[in-house]
Protein backbone atom coordinates (compact mmCIF):
# COMPACT_ATOMS: atom_id res chain seq x y z
CA UNK A 1 0.00 0.00 0.00
CA UNK A 2 1.10 3.45 -1.12
CA UNK A 3 2.67 5.43 2.50
CA UNK A 4 -0.60 7.33 3.30
CA UNK A 5 0.27 11.58 3.53
CA UNK A 6 0.65 12.64 6.64
CA UNK A 7 -2.50 13.32 8.41
CA UNK A 8 -2.96 14.22 12.02
CA UNK A 9 -6.11 14.49 13.72
CA UNK A 10 -6.45 16.67 17.23
CA UNK A 11 -9.32 16.37 19.55
CA UNK A 12 -9.13 18.71 22.71
CA UNK A 13 -11.43 18.12 26.06
CA UNK A 14 -13.74 20.94 24.84
CA UNK A 15 -13.12 23.72 27.44
CA UNK A 16 -11.87 26.98 27.09
CA UNK A 17 -8.74 26.46 28.40
CA UNK A 18 -7.33 23.35 26.95
CA UNK A 19 -8.68 24.41 23.72
CA UNK A 20 -6.59 27.87 23.56
CA UNK A 21 -3.59 25.61 23.85
CA UNK A 22 -4.22 22.95 21.50
CA UNK A 23 -5.46 25.06 18.88
CA UNK A 24 -1.91 27.05 19.17
CA UNK A 25 -0.23 23.17 18.47
CA UNK A 26 -2.64 22.68 15.76
CA UNK A 27 -1.12 25.76 14.03
CA UNK A 28 2.26 25.75 14.40
CA UNK A 29 1.60 21.81 13.01
CA UNK A 30 0.64 23.43 9.98
CA UNK A 31 2.93 26.04 9.52
CA UNK A 32 5.46 23.15 9.70
CA UNK A 33 3.93 22.33 6.03
CA UNK A 34 2.89 19.10 4.62
CA UNK A 35 0.52 17.45 7.49
CA UNK A 36 -2.84 17.84 7.11
CA UNK A 37 -4.22 18.53 10.29
CA UNK A 38 -8.11 17.72 11.44
CA UNK A 39 -8.87 19.96 14.36
CA UNK A 40 -11.67 17.89 16.07
CA UNK A 41 -14.50 19.52 18.50
CA UNK A 42 -18.01 18.93 19.52
CA UNK A 43 -20.58 20.14 18.03
CA UNK A 44 -21.44 22.46 20.87
CA UNK A 45 -17.94 24.25 20.75
CA UNK A 46 -17.92 24.55 16.95
CA UNK A 47 -20.65 26.36 16.91
CA UNK A 48 -19.25 29.18 19.59
CA UNK A 49 -16.23 28.59 17.83
CA UNK A 50 -17.61 29.92 14.87
CA UNK A 51 -19.69 32.75 16.38
CA UNK A 52 -16.93 34.07 18.59
CA UNK A 53 -13.50 33.60 16.36
CA UNK A 54 -12.46 34.04 13.31
CA UNK A 55 -10.90 30.49 13.09
CA UNK A 56 -12.25 29.94 9.75
CA UNK A 57 -11.11 32.91 7.75
CA UNK A 58 -7.76 32.40 10.17
CA UNK A 59 -7.04 28.91 8.89
CA UNK A 60 -8.16 29.08 5.40
CA UNK A 61 -4.85 30.30 4.85
CA UNK A 62 -3.63 26.52 5.50
CA UNK A 63 -5.07 24.04 2.87
CA UNK A 64 -4.87 21.13 4.58
CA UNK A 65 -6.73 22.02 7.74
CA UNK A 66 -10.33 20.79 8.46
CA UNK A 67 -12.11 21.60 11.70
CA UNK A 68 -14.51 19.23 12.05
CA UNK A 69 -17.13 18.28 14.88
CA UNK A 70 -18.58 15.44 16.67
CA UNK A 71 -21.61 15.34 19.25
CA UNK A 72 -20.94 15.48 22.72
CA UNK A 73 -24.36 13.78 23.94
CA UNK A 74 -25.96 16.78 26.00
CA UNK A 75 -28.54 18.81 25.29
CA UNK A 76 -27.59 22.78 24.04
CA UNK A 77 -28.37 24.12 27.31
CA UNK A 78 -26.29 21.93 29.46
CA UNK A 79 -23.55 24.36 31.49
CA UNK A 80 -20.69 22.16 30.53
CA UNK A 81 -19.15 23.97 33.60
CA UNK A 82 -18.26 23.21 37.62
CA UNK A 83 -19.65 19.86 39.22
CA UNK A 84 -21.78 19.58 36.00
CA UNK A 85 -18.85 18.26 34.32
CA UNK A 86 -18.65 14.71 34.86
CA UNK A 87 -21.93 14.69 32.90
CA UNK A 88 -19.68 16.07 30.10
CA UNK A 89 -17.19 13.39 30.40
CA UNK A 90 -19.53 10.60 31.00
CA UNK A 91 -21.57 11.83 28.16
CA UNK A 92 -18.63 11.95 25.86
CA UNK A 93 -17.42 8.46 26.86
CA UNK A 94 -21.07 6.87 25.64
CA UNK A 95 -21.68 9.21 22.88
CA UNK A 96 -19.02 10.58 21.67
CA UNK A 97 -16.53 7.56 22.12
CA UNK A 98 -18.15 5.45 19.29
CA UNK A 99 -18.35 7.90 16.53
CA UNK A 100 -14.57 9.24 17.31
CA UNK A 101 -13.82 5.64 16.46
CA UNK A 102 -16.34 4.97 13.00
CA UNK A 103 -15.02 8.89 11.99
CA UNK A 104 -11.11 7.23 12.17
CA UNK A 105 -12.15 4.19 10.20
CA UNK A 106 -14.93 4.59 8.39
CA UNK A 107 -12.21 6.43 5.73
CA UNK A 108 -14.60 9.60 5.31
CA UNK A 109 -11.33 11.74 6.33
CA UNK A 110 -9.50 12.08 3.35
CA UNK A 111 -6.43 11.59 2.63
CA UNK A 112 -6.96 9.32 5.83
CA UNK A 113 -6.07 9.74 9.43
CA UNK A 114 -2.32 8.87 10.18
CA UNK A 115 -2.31 9.87 13.80
CA UNK A 116 -4.28 10.96 16.57
CA UNK A 117 -3.10 13.87 19.23
CA UNK A 118 -5.85 13.36 21.46
CA UNK A 119 -6.26 15.16 25.21
CA UNK A 120 -4.90 12.56 27.63
CA UNK A 121 -7.99 12.97 29.95
CA UNK A 122 -9.60 11.45 27.37
CA UNK A 123 -8.97 8.05 28.05
CA UNK A 124 -11.23 6.87 25.32
CA UNK A 125 -8.96 8.57 22.82
CA UNK A 126 -5.95 5.93 23.77
CA UNK A 127 -8.26 2.82 23.76
CA UNK A 128 -10.00 3.44 20.61
CA UNK A 129 -6.51 4.31 18.96
CA UNK A 130 -5.08 1.28 20.29
CA UNK A 131 -7.53 -1.41 19.01
CA UNK A 132 -7.42 -0.05 15.37
CA UNK A 133 -3.84 0.13 15.12
CA UNK A 134 -3.51 4.01 14.61
CA UNK A 135 -0.52 6.18 16.57
CA UNK A 136 -1.78 8.35 19.02
CA UNK A 137 0.67 10.96 21.13
CA UNK A 138 -1.13 12.66 23.97
CA UNK A 139 -1.25 15.81 24.61
CA UNK A 140 -1.77 17.28 28.73
CA UNK A 141 -2.53 21.33 28.29
CA UNK A 142 -2.26 21.08 32.63
CA UNK A 143 0.96 21.53 34.23
CA UNK A 144 3.61 19.18 33.88
CA UNK A 145 3.62 19.33 37.97
CA UNK A 146 0.47 18.18 38.29
CA UNK A 147 0.49 14.94 35.79
CA UNK A 148 3.64 13.90 38.05
CA UNK A 149 1.34 14.33 40.99
CA UNK A 150 -1.38 11.88 38.97
CA UNK A 151 1.78 9.75 38.32
CA UNK A 152 1.79 9.46 41.68
CA UNK A 153 -1.79 8.68 42.73
CA UNK A 154 -1.43 4.86 43.57
CA UNK A 155 1.55 5.56 45.37
CA UNK A 156 0.01 8.21 47.45
CA UNK A 157 -2.75 6.79 47.91
CA UNK A 158 -0.16 2.94 49.20
CA UNK A 159 1.57 5.16 51.32
CA UNK A 160 -1.81 6.51 53.43
CA UNK A 161 -0.90 9.94 52.29
CA UNK A 162 -4.43 10.15 50.64
CA UNK A 163 -6.97 10.71 52.02
CA UNK A 164 -5.91 12.65 54.31
CA UNK A 165 -6.60 11.55 57.64
CA UNK A 166 -6.31 14.45 60.25
CA UNK A 167 -6.91 17.10 57.96
CA UNK A 168 -3.42 19.07 58.66
CA UNK A 169 -3.27 21.11 55.67
CA UNK A 170 0.03 21.81 56.19
CA UNK A 171 1.41 18.35 57.16
CA UNK A 172 4.14 17.78 54.74
CA UNK A 173 3.60 14.87 51.17
CA UNK A 174 6.46 12.90 50.91
CA UNK A 175 5.35 10.23 48.28
CA UNK A 176 5.84 12.66 45.11
CA UNK A 177 9.55 12.33 44.15
CA UNK A 178 10.99 15.40 43.71
CA UNK A 179 9.07 17.74 45.83
CA UNK A 180 9.63 15.56 49.04
CA UNK A 181 10.56 19.07 50.35
CA UNK A 182 8.25 21.36 49.59
CA UNK A 183 4.39 19.90 48.79
CA UNK A 184 2.07 19.86 51.85
CA UNK A 185 -1.67 18.25 51.98
CA UNK A 186 -3.27 21.77 50.64
CA UNK A 187 -1.20 21.94 48.09
CA UNK A 188 -2.16 18.77 46.26
CA UNK A 189 -6.07 19.26 44.29
CA UNK A 190 -9.04 18.92 46.04
CA UNK A 191 -9.73 15.70 44.80
CA UNK A 192 -7.68 14.27 47.24
CA UNK A 193 -9.16 15.24 49.91
CA UNK A 194 -11.31 12.17 51.50
CA UNK A 195 -14.49 13.23 50.66
CA UNK A 196 -13.82 13.12 47.41
CA UNK A 197 -11.49 10.36 46.65
CA UNK A 198 -14.41 8.32 46.18
CA UNK A 199 -15.63 10.85 43.43
CA UNK A 200 -15.71 10.48 39.52
CA UNK A 201 -12.83 13.03 38.99
CA UNK A 202 -10.46 11.23 41.29
CA UNK A 203 -11.28 8.14 39.72
CA UNK A 204 -10.65 9.63 36.18
CA UNK A 205 -7.21 10.69 37.15
CA UNK A 206 -6.41 7.73 39.05
CA UNK A 207 -7.51 5.91 34.97
CA UNK A 208 -5.35 8.73 33.35
CA UNK A 209 -2.38 7.75 35.19
CA UNK A 210 -2.64 3.99 33.54
CA UNK A 211 -4.02 5.60 30.26
CA UNK A 212 -1.59 7.69 29.48
CA UNK A 213 1.70 5.87 29.33
CA UNK A 214 0.18 3.78 26.79
CA UNK A 215 0.58 6.51 24.76
CA UNK A 216 3.43 6.40 22.06
CA UNK A 217 4.63 9.87 23.18
CA UNK A 218 3.23 12.89 25.58
CA UNK A 219 3.05 16.42 24.48
CA UNK A 220 3.25 18.96 27.56
CA UNK A 221 3.07 22.94 27.52
CA UNK A 222 5.86 24.02 29.19
CA UNK A 223 9.74 24.46 28.51
CA UNK A 224 12.16 22.64 30.09
CA UNK A 225 14.01 25.42 31.82
CA UNK A 226 10.95 26.00 34.07
CA UNK A 227 10.15 21.97 34.76
CA UNK A 228 13.74 21.33 35.26
CA UNK A 229 14.16 17.92 37.10
CA UNK A 230 10.65 17.57 37.30
CA UNK A 231 10.98 16.13 33.38
CA UNK A 232 12.94 13.14 34.42
CA UNK A 233 10.76 11.74 36.72
CA UNK A 234 7.55 11.71 34.00
CA UNK A 235 10.04 10.63 31.89
CA UNK A 236 9.83 7.43 34.00
CA UNK A 237 6.00 6.78 33.20
CA UNK A 238 6.58 8.22 29.36
CA UNK A 239 9.96 7.97 28.01
CA UNK A 240 9.22 10.05 24.72
CA UNK A 241 8.12 13.57 26.11
CA UNK A 242 7.79 16.86 23.67
CA UNK A 243 8.03 19.44 26.16
CA UNK A 244 7.28 22.17 23.81
CA UNK A 245 5.86 25.02 25.24
CA UNK A 246 4.68 27.87 25.90
CA UNK A 247 2.69 27.39 23.00
CA UNK A 248 1.21 30.51 22.56
CA UNK A 249 4.83 32.18 22.91
CA UNK A 250 5.72 29.17 20.03
CA UNK A 251 3.14 30.36 17.89
CA UNK A 252 3.82 33.58 18.27
CA UNK A 253 7.65 33.42 17.29
CA UNK A 254 6.75 30.99 14.89
CA UNK A 255 4.74 33.61 13.00
CA UNK A 256 6.94 36.62 13.79
CA UNK A 257 9.28 34.35 11.05
CA UNK A 258 6.47 34.25 8.69
CA UNK A 259 6.31 37.86 9.33
CA UNK A 260 3.01 37.59 6.21
CA UNK A 261 0.83 36.13 9.00
CA UNK A 262 -1.12 37.92 11.06
CA UNK A 263 -2.02 35.85 14.83
CA UNK A 264 -4.83 34.48 15.01
CA UNK A 265 -7.19 37.76 17.01
CA UNK A 266 -8.51 35.50 19.58
CA UNK A 267 -9.56 31.92 20.55
CA UNK A 268 -11.68 32.45 23.27
CA UNK A 269 -15.43 31.37 22.87
CA UNK A 270 -16.83 34.33 25.04
CA UNK A 271 -17.22 37.81 23.75
CA UNK A 272 -14.10 39.86 24.36
CA UNK A 273 -15.20 43.21 26.11
CA UNK A 274 -12.26 45.51 24.29
CA UNK A 275 -12.71 48.75 26.18
CA UNK A 276 -10.54 47.59 28.99
CA UNK A 277 -7.28 48.09 27.01
CA UNK A 278 -8.94 51.86 26.46
CA UNK A 279 -8.72 52.03 30.28
CA UNK A 280 -5.58 50.51 30.40
CA UNK A 281 -3.94 53.12 27.92
CA UNK A 282 -5.10 55.62 30.51
CA UNK A 283 -3.09 54.34 33.69
CA UNK A 284 0.04 55.43 34.58
CA UNK A 285 2.82 52.43 34.12
CA UNK A 286 2.94 49.46 35.67
CA UNK A 287 -0.20 50.98 37.90
CA UNK A 288 -2.56 47.93 37.66
CA UNK A 289 -3.40 44.78 38.80
CA UNK A 290 -5.39 42.44 36.48
CA UNK A 291 -7.70 39.95 38.15
CA UNK A 292 -8.94 37.13 36.32
CA UNK A 293 -9.88 33.23 37.77
CA UNK A 294 -10.37 31.48 34.39
CA UNK A 295 -13.23 30.19 32.55
CA UNK A 296 -14.86 27.69 34.77
CA UNK A 297 -13.46 28.84 37.98
CA UNK A 298 -16.34 30.49 40.69
CA UNK A 299 -16.94 32.49 44.27
CA UNK A 300 -19.38 33.02 46.36
CA UNK A 301 -20.25 36.41 47.06
CA UNK A 302 -18.98 36.36 50.21
CA UNK A 303 -15.64 35.70 48.58
CA UNK A 304 -16.35 38.44 46.19
CA UNK A 305 -16.96 41.02 48.33
CA UNK A 306 -13.83 40.36 50.12
CA UNK A 307 -12.11 40.60 46.90
CA UNK A 308 -13.75 43.95 46.63
CA UNK A 309 -12.49 45.33 49.29
CA UNK A 310 -9.46 44.02 49.69
CA UNK A 311 -8.73 45.78 45.99
CA UNK A 312 -10.33 48.89 47.00
CA UNK A 313 -8.13 49.52 50.23
CA UNK A 314 -5.18 48.28 48.69
CA UNK A 315 -4.61 51.67 46.65
CA UNK A 316 -3.87 50.30 43.41
CA UNK A 317 -6.35 50.29 39.97
CA UNK A 318 -7.62 47.42 38.92
CA UNK A 319 -8.42 45.33 35.90
CA UNK A 320 -10.84 42.92 37.09
CA UNK A 321 -12.82 40.32 34.89
CA UNK A 322 -16.00 38.63 36.41
CA UNK A 323 -17.89 36.27 33.81
CA UNK A 324 -21.79 36.62 34.43
CA UNK A 325 -21.71 33.08 35.47
CA UNK A 326 -18.85 32.99 38.37
CA UNK A 327 -20.45 34.52 41.44
CA UNK A 328 -22.91 31.41 42.92
CA UNK A 329 -26.37 32.64 42.84
CA UNK A 330 -25.79 36.01 40.44
CA UNK A 331 -25.62 34.49 37.68
CA UNK A 332 -26.23 37.06 34.59
CA UNK A 333 -26.88 39.89 36.93
CA UNK A 334 -25.06 42.22 34.87
CA UNK A 335 -26.40 45.13 36.14
CA UNK A 336 -24.35 43.96 39.66
CA UNK A 337 -21.09 45.24 37.63
CA UNK A 338 -22.06 48.11 36.24
CA UNK A 339 -22.67 49.68 39.33
CA UNK A 340 -19.47 48.74 40.68
CA UNK A 341 -17.96 50.14 37.68
CA UNK A 342 -19.22 53.15 39.09
CA UNK A 343 -18.59 52.59 42.28
CA UNK A 344 -15.12 51.87 42.21
CA UNK A 345 -14.79 55.64 41.32
CA UNK A 346 -12.56 54.79 38.20
CA UNK A 347 -9.94 52.45 40.36
CA UNK A 348 -11.49 49.86 38.98
CA UNK A 349 -12.67 48.36 35.81
CA UNK A 350 -15.09 45.43 35.33
CA UNK A 351 -14.88 43.18 32.30
CA UNK A 352 -17.10 40.12 31.62
CA UNK A 353 -14.12 38.67 29.37
CA UNK A 354 -10.99 40.30 28.50
CA UNK A 355 -8.37 39.78 25.44
CA UNK A 356 -6.02 38.71 28.64
CA UNK A 357 -2.84 38.29 26.19
CA UNK A 358 -3.05 41.74 25.20
CA UNK A 359 -3.76 43.14 28.63
CA UNK A 360 -0.66 41.19 30.15
CA UNK A 361 1.56 42.57 27.73
CA UNK A 362 0.05 45.98 28.00
CA UNK A 363 2.45 48.65 29.44
CA UNK A 364 0.13 49.36 32.39
CA UNK A 365 0.16 45.65 34.13
CA UNK A 366 2.29 45.12 37.04
CA UNK A 367 0.83 42.60 38.42
CA UNK A 368 -1.94 39.17 38.42
CA UNK A 369 -4.35 37.89 40.58
CA UNK A 370 -4.57 34.52 39.30
CA UNK A 371 -6.38 30.96 39.83
CA UNK A 372 -3.56 29.47 38.44
CA UNK A 373 -4.87 27.87 35.36
CA UNK A 374 -2.14 26.29 33.30
CA UNK A 375 -2.37 28.91 30.21
CA UNK A 376 -2.65 32.44 32.29
CA UNK A 377 -0.16 30.98 34.26
CA UNK A 378 2.06 30.59 31.09
CA UNK A 379 1.13 33.87 30.02
CA UNK A 380 2.04 35.44 32.84
CA UNK A 381 5.31 33.80 33.05
CA UNK A 382 6.06 34.86 29.24
CA UNK A 383 5.25 38.72 29.84
CA UNK A 384 7.28 38.97 33.28
CA UNK A 385 4.56 39.69 35.17
CA UNK A 386 4.63 38.43 38.78
CA UNK A 387 1.59 36.33 40.74
CA UNK A 388 -0.70 35.92 43.48
CA UNK A 389 -2.56 32.68 43.16
CA UNK A 390 -5.90 31.71 44.46
CA UNK A 391 -6.55 28.30 43.45
CA UNK A 392 -9.94 26.63 42.64
CA UNK A 393 -8.99 23.22 41.59
CA UNK A 394 -7.58 20.52 39.68
CA UNK A 395 -4.11 21.53 38.77
CA UNK A 396 -4.45 25.22 40.54
CA UNK A 397 -3.16 24.31 44.01
CA UNK A 398 0.38 22.74 42.58
CA UNK A 399 1.00 25.10 40.48
CA UNK A 400 0.08 28.19 42.89
CA UNK A 401 2.88 26.38 45.49
CA UNK A 402 4.99 26.12 42.54
CA UNK A 403 4.85 29.88 41.76
CA UNK A 404 5.07 30.69 45.36
CA UNK A 405 7.67 28.16 46.83
CA UNK A 406 9.67 27.18 43.62
CA UNK A 407 10.21 29.34 41.18
CA UNK A 408 9.59 32.42 43.41
CA UNK A 409 7.38 34.54 40.74
CA UNK A 410 4.87 35.69 42.96
CA UNK A 411 2.67 34.95 46.33
CA UNK A 412 0.02 31.63 46.92
CA UNK A 413 -2.53 32.97 48.85
CA UNK A 414 -4.73 29.26 48.43
CA UNK A 415 -7.28 28.87 51.14
CA UNK A 416 -7.59 32.16 52.49
CA UNK A 417 -10.15 34.95 51.31
CA UNK A 418 -9.89 37.85 53.83
CA UNK A 419 -9.87 41.46 53.08
CA UNK A 420 -6.80 42.39 54.95
CA UNK A 421 -4.60 39.91 53.50
CA UNK A 422 -5.64 40.04 49.89
CA UNK A 423 -4.41 44.53 50.25
CA UNK A 424 -1.47 43.22 52.02
CA UNK A 425 -0.39 40.82 49.48
CA UNK A 426 -1.25 43.19 46.51
CA UNK A 427 0.96 45.90 48.17
CA UNK A 428 3.54 43.19 48.59
CA UNK A 429 3.63 42.34 45.04
CA UNK A 430 2.82 46.22 43.48
CA UNK A 431 5.32 48.35 46.53
CA UNK A 432 7.04 46.52 49.13
CA UNK A 433 9.07 43.29 47.51
CA UNK A 434 8.12 43.67 44.14
CA UNK A 435 11.89 44.44 42.62
CA UNK A 436 12.77 41.37 44.30
CA UNK A 437 9.63 39.12 42.10
CA UNK A 438 10.58 41.56 38.81
CA UNK A 439 14.14 40.36 39.03
CA UNK A 440 12.85 36.38 39.02
CA UNK A 441 9.84 37.14 36.73
CA UNK A 442 12.06 38.76 34.30
CA UNK A 443 14.94 35.76 33.84
CA UNK A 444 11.83 33.02 33.74
CA UNK A 445 10.37 35.39 30.80
CA UNK A 446 13.67 35.64 28.89
CA UNK A 447 14.55 31.50 29.40
CA UNK A 448 10.76 31.13 27.64
CA UNK A 449 11.45 33.36 24.99
CA UNK A 450 14.79 31.80 24.22
CA UNK A 451 13.11 27.94 24.55
CA UNK A 452 10.94 28.95 21.49
CA UNK A 453 13.44 31.09 19.43
CA UNK A 454 15.74 29.95 17.04
CA UNK A 455 17.41 27.12 18.20
CA UNK A 456 15.37 26.72 21.42
CA UNK A 457 15.02 23.70 23.35
CA UNK A 458 11.14 23.78 22.90
CA UNK A 459 11.50 24.29 19.28
CA UNK A 460 13.53 21.76 18.60
CA UNK A 461 11.20 19.25 20.50
CA UNK A 462 8.49 20.75 18.18
CA UNK A 463 10.64 19.81 14.96
CA UNK A 464 11.76 16.43 16.63
CA UNK A 465 7.33 16.47 17.00
CA UNK A 466 6.86 16.70 13.55
CA UNK A 467 9.83 14.38 12.13
CA UNK A 468 8.19 11.55 14.59
CA UNK A 469 4.64 12.73 13.32
CA UNK A 470 5.48 12.02 9.76
CA UNK A 471 7.24 8.86 10.59
CA UNK A 472 4.26 7.78 12.40
CA UNK A 473 2.00 8.18 9.82
CA UNK A 474 4.27 5.88 7.18
CA UNK A 475 3.82 3.09 9.75
CA UNK A 476 0.11 3.48 9.78
CA UNK A 477 -1.48 -0.10 8.71
CA UNK A 478 -4.55 0.15 10.34
CA UNK A 479 -7.16 -1.11 8.05
CA UNK A 480 -10.04 1.31 6.70
CA UNK A 481 -12.86 0.13 4.93
CA UNK A 482 -13.46 2.07 1.68
CA UNK A 483 -15.98 4.94 1.20
O1 LIG B 1 -11.02 37.22 30.51
C1 LIG B 1 -10.33 36.28 30.12
C2 LIG B 1 -9.90 35.22 30.96
C3 LIG B 1 -9.13 34.21 30.42
N1 LIG B 1 -8.80 34.24 29.11
C4 LIG B 1 -8.01 33.16 28.52
O2 LIG B 1 -8.62 31.93 28.83
C5 LIG B 1 -7.62 30.95 29.11
C6 LIG B 1 -7.89 30.39 30.48
O3 LIG B 1 -7.11 29.23 30.64
P1 LIG B 1 -6.50 28.87 32.08
O4 LIG B 1 -5.80 30.01 32.66
O5 LIG B 1 -5.68 27.62 31.90
O6 LIG B 1 -7.74 28.63 33.01
P2 LIG B 1 -9.08 27.74 32.82
O7 LIG B 1 -9.96 28.31 31.78
O8 LIG B 1 -9.62 27.58 34.17
O9 LIG B 1 -8.47 26.34 32.29
C7 LIG B 1 -8.77 25.00 32.60
O10 LIG B 1 -7.86 24.26 31.76
C8 LIG B 1 -6.48 24.53 32.04
C9 LIG B 1 -5.65 23.80 31.02
O11 LIG B 1 -6.00 22.49 30.96
C10 LIG B 1 -6.13 24.12 33.47
O12 LIG B 1 -4.79 24.36 33.77
C11 LIG B 1 -7.03 24.89 34.40
O13 LIG B 1 -6.77 24.54 35.74
C12 LIG B 1 -8.47 24.59 34.06
O14 LIG B 1 -9.36 25.24 34.93
C13 LIG B 1 -6.27 31.64 29.02
O15 LIG B 1 -5.65 31.31 27.79
C14 LIG B 1 -6.61 33.12 29.07
O16 LIG B 1 -5.73 33.92 28.28
C15 LIG B 1 -9.21 35.26 28.28
O17 LIG B 1 -8.89 35.27 27.09
N2 LIG B 1 -9.96 36.26 28.80
C1 LIG C 1 -12.60 20.61 34.74
C2 LIG C 1 -11.26 19.92 34.52
C3 LIG C 1 -11.34 18.43 34.57
C4 LIG C 1 -10.33 17.91 33.63
C5 LIG C 1 -9.80 19.09 32.83
C6 LIG C 1 -8.40 19.34 33.21
C7 LIG C 1 -7.40 18.32 32.82
O1 LIG C 1 -6.89 17.60 33.70
O2 LIG C 1 -7.12 18.21 31.60
C8 LIG C 1 -8.03 20.42 33.86
O3 LIG C 1 -8.88 21.48 34.03
C9 LIG C 1 -10.03 21.55 33.17
O4 LIG C 1 -9.64 21.92 31.87
C10 LIG C 1 -10.74 20.24 33.17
Amino acid sequence: MDPQPPHVLIFPLPLQGPINSTLKLAELLCLSGGLHVTFLVTDYIRRRLLRHTNIQTHFSRYPGFDLASIPDGLPEDHPRLGDQLTEMFDALEAVTKPLFREMLVSGTRRPPVTCVIADGILGFTIDVAKEIGMPVICLRTISPCFLWIIFCLPKLIEAGEIPFKDKDLDAPIRSVPGMEDFLRQRDLPSFCRSSELTGPIFKRYLTESIQVPRADGVILNSFEDLEGPLLSHIHTQCPNLYTIGPLHAHLKSRLSIEKSLSSFRSTSFREEDRSCLSWLDQQPSKSVIYVSFGSLATMTWDQFTEFWHGLMNSGKQFLWVIRPDSIAGKDGESHIFTKLREDSTGRGYIVGWAPQEEVLSHESVAAFFTHSGWNSTLESICEGVPMICWPYFVDQQVNGRFVGEVWKLGLDMKDTCDRFIIEKMVRDLMEDRRDEFLRSADHMANLARQSVGEGGVSRRNLDRLIEDVRSMSLRTSYSQSPD
